[in-house]
């Protein structure tokens, strides 16, 4: 039986709505509770809220044009607020289970590339511009008719690539896996543990996790991945009371001397929509290959989160589609817009929401939930650290493996599907990307099936995002060609 059917199924013989809360959200109607909306709520939070750390960090290090850093404190209020504004816009406008908060991968491309460019008010205009940009192929269809011209295996390939890239950043995160430094002159990228072996109590914490996690899975216990991560939280607090420890990365166990802080919401508005392309020294060409680099690869992450989400949570409906499509994608590209304006750079919806779908979250009841806390989090930024890395990334190597079950729904004896879908699943861990995977799975069908001479099977708009993904691979080249650079 497909998942679809099994919601069809379960949706059939729904239990009555217990209230008005759970007839708006369909709590019942999806098989869920409020139990278990509100326990997958805290377990995104605590899977989530390394960004609160780690968003400052990331834009918080790098200088722009002018040689100015933006205020760390100011960075995590704006972090804060627009996680916790969007998450709850997308609980009540989209009802799936799915929180939002500044993308990783654009975070460092603001920093990294755009920042350096130009003033940090011109590059997070750049962001609103973007994600401006994808509200209006919203609002025309566009985005949403994309979505629906992919081939269903081809969704399920991207919800698996998802399960094995977020497994990843779990290991990646935890230290479990490292990169060998180019010093060591090797051609193998990556190592075990941070010197070949797994060493230190933080790796403990970690193992410890898994082990917990996936047997508390295994016996389907409730609350499985939030029980690892509370657990893991207070060993990892009493190791580091006994030793003093290092090796834990971001964040440090230990209990802070004050919980209260005040946000400080300088950084609320401080952009300018077209200031990039008045900005010295950066050609119209160069800020537009900006925009449209930003634009497709918030479009395809989000477009992979969404569906992988919902495959997840099975609320697809019999022809693979998301509920609330539209209004999902419209709010997803405002909370870019918010990111831009808060100076926070572009927000997204996030895969680690998975966690939550783990928990048995299955609709924005818990983005309630989650949002508050971040809500909360803007007040308690002392305590943000106590949770370390080792305790959370668990969830994301047992999140991983859930997703990694729609495997099953793809026919691997049909090439002209299985090779796209295996290049979606393997790029995505690989480059560290949602779009790079579903860039090269859109190359390879639209080769392929040419190839085997069944070229009319393709969507016009595959053709249309395929082409666009040939420039995003050969952007280097283009931008060479063009001048730009
Ligand atoms: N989908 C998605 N999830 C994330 N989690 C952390 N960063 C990101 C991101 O950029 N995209």
């Amino acid at each position: 039986m497909s998942e679809s059917q099994k919601v069809a199924d379960r949706s059939d013989a729904a239990p009555p709505a217990v209230n008005s809360v759970d007839r708006f959200f369909k709590i019942s109607e999806r098989g869920s509770t409020f139990g278990r909306e509100i326990r997958g709520g805290f377990a995104t939070f605590f899977t989530m809220a390394y960004i609160l750390v780690l968003n400052p960090i990331i834009l918080g290090s790098a200088k722009d044009k002018f040689g100015h850093q933006l205020d760390a404190v100011q960075l995590t209020t704006a972090t804060a607020l627009v996680a916790a504004v969007m998450t709850i816009i997308m609980g009540v406008g989209g009802n799936l289970p799915l929180a939002l908060a500044a993308g990783l991968g654009l975070n460092a491309v603001v920093a990294f590339q755009i920042a350096p460019l130009m003033s940090w008010d011109d590059a997070m205009g750049l962001i609103v511009l973007e994600g401006l940009l994808i509200c209006v192929l919203v609002v025309t269809g566009l985005r949403e008719a994309v979505m629906h011209a992919i081939p269903q295996p081809l969704k399920q390939a991207i919800s698996v690539g998802i399960g094995l890239f977020i497994a990843f950043i779990g290991f990646v995160d935890a230290g479990f896996v490292s990169r060998i430094p180019d010093a060591a002159n090797t051609t193998v990228p990556v190592q075990l543990g941070g010197t070949g072996t797994l060493t230190g109590w933080p790796m403990l914490v970690f193992c410890l996790g898994v082990l917990l996690t996936i047997g508390l899975l295994a016996r389907k216990v409730k609350g499985a991945i939030l029980i690892s991560i509370v657990t893991m939280t207070a060993l990892a607090i009493v190791i580091n009371s006994m030793a003093d420890i290092k090796s834990w990365g971001l964040t440090t166990p230990s209990w802070p001397d004050r919980l209260v802080d005040a946000p400080d919401f300088g950084l609320i508005g401080d952009f300018d929509l077209f200031g990039a392309f008045g900005a010295p020294g950066v050609g119209v060409i160069t800020v537009v290959l900006l925009v449209f680099t930003l634009i497709l690869s918030d479009f395809f992450d989000t477009m992979g989160t969404v569906v992988g989400i919902s495959a997840e949570a099975g609320l697809l409906d019999e022809e693979g589609k998301v509920p609330n499509l539209g209004r999902v994608l419209l709010i997803d590209g405002a909370a870019a817009v918010a990111g831009g304006a808060a100076s926070a750079s572009s927000a997204t919806s996030y895969i680690e929401s998975a966690a939550g779908v783990g928990e048995g979250s299955r609709t924005g009841f818990s983005n309630l939930v989650t949002g508050s806390l971040f809500g909360l989090a803007l007040f308690l930024t002392p305590l943000l650290t106590i949770v370390p890395l080792q305790a959370a990334a668990p969830a994301l190597v047992a999140v991983g493996f859930l997703m990694m079950t729609q495997v099953k729904h793809i026919d691997w004896d049909r090439y002209d599907i299985a090779i796209p879908a295996f290049l979606t699943i393997a790029v995505m861990p690989f480059t560290y990307s949602i779009t790079n995977g579903i860039g090269a799975g859109f190359l390879a069908y639209v080769v392929i099936k040419t190839v085997l001479g069944k070229a009319k099977e393709i969507h016009w708009l595959l053709w249309g995002t395929s082409a666009l993904f040939l420039v995003y691979f050969a952007i280097d080249p283009v931008q060479q060609l063009l001048g730009a650079k």
